[in-house]
């Protein structure tokens, strides 16, 4: 276990979270602190509640009980503030085809919850979506239709809509799954960036082969439950994860 982090920007205390009409709840007595500006692995086993530990610290998920403070906000009554501060790289989203937006205007739907209903984006909102394109490498793309991508490439697109909020707290899951070696080196890259500026990261991965060149902090989960919460480098993560998630 790691040392206490003075005032955590995830606080999650005695946690327990159910799916709407589920008899029993899927995270069960799960206390997590990360502070500002963490980059954290979420690792584990299918099945065993990464995705619904995400959402939990979303807002948007049912909290049966115990305490879940984000960036400051009480989960439970102020999931629409702590969504605005949040970004959420779903797992293998897929547009459809005939999707009829282009890249620039699904990057600029990040801005869209911090705008609010009838306001049209406005200079900062534009200089915010480009620059993320720019960060993900997308400007040569932005005019295509987002359908017409690659699945990789629409990866890197959700990305780039999510940075656009300007973030505090950066959640993805399995954002490398479409990606090649050299793609997922690069967007490692910027979710370092992003998070020695201060945005914290926590990522839940089944690929370790691509990850920033530093300490992380590792949490494996099994069950609804947290194994294992330590801190060690990114060249360890793999036999980490591996040592916890072994059959027995
Ligand atoms: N919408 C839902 N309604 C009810 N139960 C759900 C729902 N989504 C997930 N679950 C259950 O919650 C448990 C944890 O699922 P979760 O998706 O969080 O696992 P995971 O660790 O992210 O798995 P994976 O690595 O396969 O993505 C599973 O038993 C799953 O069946």
């Amino acid at each position: 276990m790691v040392a206490d982090i003075p005032h955590p920007q995830i606080e999650l205390s005695g946690i327990y979270t159910a799916y709407m009409g589920a008899e029993l709840p899927v995270i069960r007595d799960l206390s997590l602190n990360i502070g500002k500006g963490e980059f954290v692995m979420v690792g584990g086993p299918n099945g065993a509640g990464k995705t619904t530990l995400l959402e939990t610290i979303n807002g948007m998920l049912y909290i049966t009980h115990g305490s879940a403070r984000v960036c400051g906000l009480d989960v439970t009554k102020q999931g629409v503030e702590v969504r605005k501060r949040t970004g959420y790289v779903i797992q293998s989203f897929a547009f459809d085809p005939l999707t009829p937006f282009t890249v620039e205007h699904v990057v600029m739907m990040g801005r869209y919850g911090i705008l609010g209903c009838f306001r049209n984006p406005s200079e900062p909102d534009y200089r915010a979506a480009e620059e993320a394109m720019r960060m993900l490498d997308l400007e040569d793309l932005a005019e295509k239709p987002i359908g017409t991508l690659s699945g990789g490439q629409q990866q890197k697109v959700l990305i780039a809509q999510n940075l656009a909020k300007k973030p505090d707290i950066m959640l993805l899951d399995e954002p490398f799954s479409n990606l090649d070696l050299c793609t997922r080196e690069f967007v490692s890259g910027v979710l370092e960036d992003i998070s020695s500026q201060g945005c914290t990261v926590c990522m839940v991965s089944h690929a370790f082969d691509a990850l920033p060149d530093k300490d992380l902090r590792i949490v494996v989960m099994d069950e609804g439950c947290i194994r294992l919460n330590t801190i060690c480098h990114s060249s360890e993560v793999e036999d980490t994860i591996r040592r916890m998630t072994v059959v027995s």
